[in-house]
């Protein structure tokens, strides 16, 4: 098999209910090795349970997973990082054990899991923070220890829900851009859940809609990957503006029909 075109990630024909109610059906989504996909649709759509799902925590009624080609029940813990939505930082650890403490619980000495976390802690804009805790940190400080914690580990595949949802919007949108950079420079793989359209045009190769009753994919969009900038300025660019429209159109269509149907 052609290892450039196996997708990183791939789930076929997921099918999830609670309780005897549908919430997924015959959902397909696949992810490209450094690709960056973001998931939006309207609350309540299921995109915490598709989430679960692809980070093993539940385990679809129906549908196959792959991650590198290879057919898995659940994906193993050693393939991905995650980084829920909560502030998940322990109050009593300083940050620089904070952001290590995902590499430690893997086995990581903390000698070289510390060592590993200083060598990013600059380019996280969190120098001198080391032997602080997280209470004296900014909100969007944070955030970024959270963030340090999940892509130091280095997982082939990175899953982040709603990270910057909690956030004031300017510290939000200086987050986004300092996030759109740093993948920039490290392409990763992320599949992000998020509600924010502008939030998923700033950072995604590909925007996915959640939407319907029981959800699939309802609408898949490509961000076009240039080279501008992903700033404030990129979101007022009348390609973006067509696209952020279409999204929301597309959420507008299907909230509409679920209402209807209620
Ligand atoms: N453990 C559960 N038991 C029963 N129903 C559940 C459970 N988890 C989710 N649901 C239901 O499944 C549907 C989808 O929920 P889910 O949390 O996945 O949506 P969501 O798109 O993530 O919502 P939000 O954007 O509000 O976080 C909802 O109707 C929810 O009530």
């Amino acid at each position: 098999m052609n290892a450039s075109i196996t997708p990183k990630l791939r789930a076929s024909g997921l099918s999830h209910g609670f309780d005897g109610r549908a919430v997924l059906r015959d959902l397909d989504l696949s992810v490209r090795g450094g690709e960056f996909v973001s998931i939006i649709g309207p609350s309540g759509s299921g995109k915490s349970t598709l989430l679960s799902i692809l980070t093993g925590g539940l385990r679809a009624d129906a549908g196959a997973l792959e991650v590198d080609g290879r057919p898995v029940e659940r994906p193993d813990a050693d393939a991905f990082a995650f980084m829920p939505q909560r502030d998940v930082l322990l109050p009593w650890k300083r940050i620089v054990d904070n952001a290590a403490f995902g590499l430690q619980l893997r086995g990581v000495p903390r000698a070289e899991a510390r060592r590993r976390v200083a060598s990013l802690l600059a380019e996280f804009g969190l120098s001198g923070t080391e032997r602080l805790y997280p209470r004296q940190l900014s909100g969007g400080m944070r955030q970024r220890v959270a963030l340090l914690r999940t892509v130091v580990q280095e997982r082939g595949l990175v899953f982040l829900d709603e990270p910057f949802g909690a956030l004031d919007a300017i510290t939000r949108l200086e987050l986004q851009q300092w996030m759109a950079r740093m993948w920039d420079r490290h392409r990763w793989t992320v599949v992000l859940v998020t509600h924010d359209i502008r939030e998923a045009l700033l950072l995604s190769d590909r925007v996915l809609v959640l939407a319907g009753r029981p959800a699939g994919i309802a609408t898949q969009l490509q961000v076009p990957r240039d080279s501008r900038i992903r700033d404030r300025d990129f979101l007022l660019e009348p390609d973006v503006v067509r696209l952020e429209k279409q999204l929301l159109d597309a959420l507008a269509a299907h909230t509409a029909a679920v209402t209807e149907e209620e």
